[in-house]
């Protein structure tokens, strides 16, 4: 089976400059491989780094040492050096994140906002309309709210039109966060289904599932994501704190 997705000797501490250089280490040394048409379950105690990890593995976090090497095309690239424009090229054809909280422009049509990765990468409008279209209705997005801004949508909407956008394209690579935490049963078996597709068709998946059911119908492996062994919170006595 291919590899997507190759993580060796990854570590991650935070430093918190605005609180006197205080460090947070939250994982050290994790290796971790992730094949076509699997689906690896992050999990572990909350706090223990699982939505840092899924960040890492987006280049939304720059860990302090080790290699992220994601198959892009022909190409491998270490997402821990990557340049900007790569990490750009990589999110928008081969790594699709679906992360807890839709973050999107106010005022522009749902059905605009899920279009719009398919678009981006040249799929003609109007097959990605008609995409766009049966993802909504899949995720019983009522009809009536497809030309309408999702800002005041409730949480679990939101939350499928995240994931509606999520799959649009079919990426390689898929990063769930969390991706049905606050839906009902019914919608949660519209994304197992999803991501059962995706896997089929050769996604590698790396998630966060939290529910029990969803775990077993898609993971086919648990990943442990345990508190770095140098986790340390300490100042920084060099800092030179500010008199009031
Ligand atoms: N942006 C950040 N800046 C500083 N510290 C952070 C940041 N993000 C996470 N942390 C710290 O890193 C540690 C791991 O957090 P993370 O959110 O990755 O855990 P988690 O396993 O996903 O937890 P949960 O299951 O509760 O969501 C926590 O101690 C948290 O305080």
């Amino acid at each position: 089976m291919i590899i997507l997705i190759s993580v060796g000797g990854l570590s991650k501490t935070f430093t918190l400059h605005t609180q006197g250089g205080a460090e947070i280490g939250v994982f050290d040394d994790i290796s971790l491989e992730v094949r076509a048409g699997e689906c690896i379950c992050l999990h572990g105690p909350s706090g223990a780094g699982k939505s840092t990890l899924l960040r890492s593995l987006y280049a939304n976090y720059k860990p302090d040492a080790g290699h992220i090497i994601v198959q892009h095309g022909d190409e491998s690239i270490d997402l821990v050096n990557a340049e900007p424009w790569e990490v750009v090229e990589v999110r928008r054809r081969t790594i699709g994140y679906v992360s807890q909280f839709l973050r999107v422009i106010p005022r522009v049509a749902t059905i605009d906002i899920v279009t719009e990765p398919a678009t981006t990468i040249g799929i003609p409008a109007d097959e990605a309309h008609a995409k766009a279209k049966a993802l909504l209705a899949r995720l019983n997005i009522p009809k009536r709210l497809w030309s309408l801004a999702p800002a005041t949508f409730s949480g679990g909407e939101q939350q499928r039109v995240n994931i509606a956008r999520g799959f649009m394209v079919d990426y390689p690579v898929l990063l769930l966060d969390e991706p049905t935490a606050s839906l009902d049963a019914a919608n949660r078996q519209s994304v197992v289904e999803l991501i059962k597709e995706a896997k089929a068709r050769g996604a590698a998946i790396v998630g966060i599932f939290h529910d029990e059911e969803v775990r077993e119908a898609v993971a086919d492996r648990l990943f442990k994501v345990a508190q770095s062994s140098v986790r340390k919170s300490r100042r920084n006595i060099t800092a030179v704190e500010p008199v009031a």
